[in-house]
């Protein structure tokens, strides 16, 4: 160590930090160690000094790298892979996007420049590169800190003095697996910076950015390259089990990057990988090989099972990939008959595609290896299309046939289902009269129909089409029901083609997906139309009575709701003025004179509507005494008067079945009252009389006329004026009952 510390010119604390490293990494003698101190190496003071005992210690002693020490000042590979971890595994860890790990790279290689440029300038000693070597295949490290130290002093022996990059050139042997052999080894040969690349240590010698930055992406376009080829090899693997198996070309999953199967993988993990491949498999067994050559209009379950299908174990099938549970690795059942038919088999199927307690293998990145992917893979194997390669093509061949399968017939009822739920879907069918109930009985009728008579249920062309593009709607309830539940957009393709993307919220009015808008064109213009055709030819009579009770409830056109007032032409009269105008007087004077040709039996002619009760004990004793025979009528009491030709009552107890010959309505502004507005609403417009007389304030004569034009009356204003002003007495009654005194006579 002290050798090693005159040779070096280290200052006594950043050698013994050193030392500690070393021994601590003898004594430990692991790859993360390893790692830790080599990451210490590169922090440990401005001269970044490595000691030789050290890198031997690390390279093993007797590595190809130990004794070939570089005289590199070590901005090459070795030093950009000093931090001891892949970079990217660092930006994984660290959750940082490519770019962020790039500059992160660059910012390291740039400082590590640096610090070898000014130990340079001071005559300093710089350190050595770590040379990758691609031929060990893994770390190397040694627990025998004597040969370190034995190599350390050879090295002093060989440059006692000067300290000289070549000196302190020690390598450490740090080669990653075979697979990224040729990475590190492009990496190095890109920068120029090996063992033999002797004093590098000037300030020219920092690459260029262009360089380190072709560097990086060749680099990490290399990983990415393995990790490719080893999902293509897995896949081919399976390819080709399955195309030995079935003897023919096995469904063509969907094409997406190597990024962005890893990324997705990132979240799901082995789990979800293992998942995904036992489920594939299981779609690919129950996938005959019929259905995947696209067999022109035969159903694929009828062509479906041979022999040789049902003795295929589903571990068998997914090949070398996963070890499948015990439910995965029963074979399928239903020799010989249609697999759609098949009702164990489907659950059989539906469990296998939990995945079980099978694991995969290798990283979650697999080709195969996601569960949402080999959920999506299914689907485009089993769809309604034929399933398989060249399902979109096939599918317009297998129209017939496509509704047979089994998991289209789920996908049927999730959507028929999400329909019957659908509120504008049902407020669609309720503009024809089809009532909730008959939509239910509807689209189970639909669902057979579309089941058994495909072509039936959708006849022509149109109906083609529309088949076509329900069967893309049938994937939107599930994935739309995956994206709320696991709360993040789901992306997925349909048998038409196209892709959607489903968002994990409900979309805001106005600014709907795909989904939505795409749901209203083949909804509201080819399945409801088809709906309805089918509802007037089964539910004929419940549609009719439907369309009655709705007529009786719909409370949008109240006015609807008086059916004996809309069958006669009625005169509204609107007497409007200020109080004590006179109004009431001259309708009452009126109302007086109607049934004059009454005969006894016919029932009152002449109807006052106020709003208190004594004010129609004041009409009912006013017309009585004059000769009139009136009745009462009010909530609190009825005084029914023989043979009277009039009634007198509260708003509230006016008939609008009672048939008048003049009616008379008073203080109409209350129609504006929150609590009894209505009754004046009513009065207004159901009275069955030909001439009603309205009284009240002017600020209601505008909307009696508005409902006088939406029921059809006729409406005439009569305006008043005081005759005389209204003026306050100038004393009270001094709470003195009997200060009051007559009014009208
Ligand atoms: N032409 C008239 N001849 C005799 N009396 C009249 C005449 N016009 C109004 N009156 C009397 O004036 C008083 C007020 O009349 P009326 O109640 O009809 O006014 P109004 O405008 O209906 O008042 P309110 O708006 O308070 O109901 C009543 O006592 C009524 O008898």
């Amino acid at each position: 160590m002290l050798a090693a510390r005159r040779t070096y010119g280290l200052g006594r604390s950043t050698l013994s930090t050193s030392a500690v490293a070393v021994s601590r990494c003898s004594r430990l003698g692991a790859l993360a160690h390893a790692t830790t101190a080599r990451c210490r190496s590169t922090r440990i003071g401005s001269t970044r000094q490595v000691p030789a005992a050290r890198q031997q210690h690390f390279s093993g002693g007797s590595a190809p790298g130990a004794n070939s020490l570089s005289s590199s000042p070590g901005v090459g590979l070795g030093r950009q892979a000093g931090c001891g971890r892949r970079p990217t595994q660092l930006a994984r860890k660290k959750g940082k996007t490519e770019w962020v790990r790039y500059q992160n790279m660059m910012h390291q290689r740039t400082g590590l420049a640096r610090r070898d440029q000014l130990s340079s300038m001071r005559g300093g000693v710089v350190g050595p590169s770590v040379n990758n070597d691609a031929g060990s295949g893994g770390v190397e490290t040694s627990a025998d800190s004597s040969a370190a130290a034995a190599a350390a002093a050879a090295a002093e022996a060989s440059e006692p003095d000067v300290a000289t990059p070549t000196a302190a050139g020690s390598s450490v042997t740090l080669s990653p697996p075979a697979t990224m052999a040729t990475t590190s080894s492009e990496s190095t040969a890109v920068i120029g910076l090996g063992p033999d690349d002797g004093d590098l240590a000037a300030p020219d010698t920092v690459p260029p950015i262009a360089t380190t930055r072709q560097e990086t992406s060749s680099r990490i376009s290399s990983e990415d390259a393995v990790i490719t080829d080893l999902d293509s090899r897995r896949e081919a693997a399976l390819n080709a089990e399955l195309e030995r198996k079935f003897g023919t070309e096995p469904p063509q999953l969907e094409e997406i990057s190597g990024k962005t199967r890893r990324r997705r993988s990132r979240g799901r993990g082995r789990r979800g990988a293992a998942r995904a491949v036992e489920g594939t498999a299981n779609e690919l067994q129950h996938e005959p090989p019929s259905a995947v050559s696209g067999g022109g209009g035969i159903a694929p379950a009828a062509e479906s099972e041979t022999g040789e299908l049902n003795e295929v174990p589903v571990g068998e099938a997914a090949g070398p990939i996963t070890g499948m549970s015990g439910d995965g690795a029963k074979p399928a059942s239903g020799e010989g008959t249609p697999r759609s038919k098949s009702a164990d088999e489907s659950r059989r199927g539906r469990r296998n595609r939990r995945g079980g307690d099978a694991t995969g293998d290798g990283r979650g990145g697999g080709s195969l290896g996601r569960g949402g992917r080999g959920k999506q893979a299914a689907a485009a194997s089993e769809g309604w299309g034929g399933g398989g390669e060249g399902s979109e093509d096939s599918y317009s061949q297998q129209q017939g046939s496509a509704w047979k399968n089994v998991h289209a017939k789920k996908k049927l009822r999730w959507l028929l289902k999400g329909l019957a739920s659908d509120y504008g879907v049902q407020e669609m069918l309720a503009r024809h009269h089809i009532s909730k109930h008959t939509m239910s009985k509807l689209l189970r009728v639909f669902e057979d129909l579309v089941l058994d008579h495909p072509d039936t249920a959708f006849p022509g062309e149109a109906g083609q089409k529309l088949q076509e593009e329900m069967s893309s709607l049938c994937y939107h309830p599930k994935f739309q029901a995956d994206a709320v539940l696991m709360k993040r957009p789901i992306r997925t393709r349909t048998t038409s083609g196209r892709s959607f993307t489903f968002s994990s919220k409900q979309p805001k009015r106005g600014r709907e997906g795909p989904f939505v808008k795409e749901r209203n064109d083949v909804v509201e213009k080819g399945l409801i139309p088809r709906l309805v055709e089918l509802a007037q030819e089964s539910y004929a009579d419940e549609i009719e009575a439907t369309k009655r009770m709705d007529s009786i409830v719909d409370l949008r056109n109240p006015q609807q709701g008086f059916p004996l007032a809309r069958l006669r032409k009625r005169r509204i009269i609107y007497h409007g003025g200020p109080t004590n105008s006179g109004k009431t007087y001259q309708a009452i004077e009126r109302l007086k004179k109607a049934g004059a040709d009454r005969q006894p039996g016919d029932g009152p002619a002449g109807l006052f509507c106020g709003p208190l009760r004594l004010l129609a004990l004041e009409v009912y004793e006013q017309l009585n005494s004059q000769g009139v025979y009136c009745s009462l009528m009010t909530g609190q009491e009825k005084r029914e008067v023989p043979f009277a030709t009039h009634v007198s009552c509260t708003i509230e107890m006016a008939s609008t079945v009672n048939e008048y010959e003049v009616a008379v309505i008073d203080e109409i502004q209350m129609l504006a009252d929150e609590q009894r507005g209505p009754s004046w609403t009513s009065a207004v417009l159901g009275l069955n009389c030909p001439e009603i007389h309205v009284c009240g304030g002017m600020e209601g004569a505008v909307l009696v006329e508005a409902m006088a034009k939406e029921t059809g009356d006729d409406f005439e204003l009569r305006e008043y004026q005081r005759k005389t002003e209204l003026v306050c007495a100038e004393e009270s009654l001094g709470n003195n009952y009997k200060n009051i005194q007559p009014g009208e006579k």
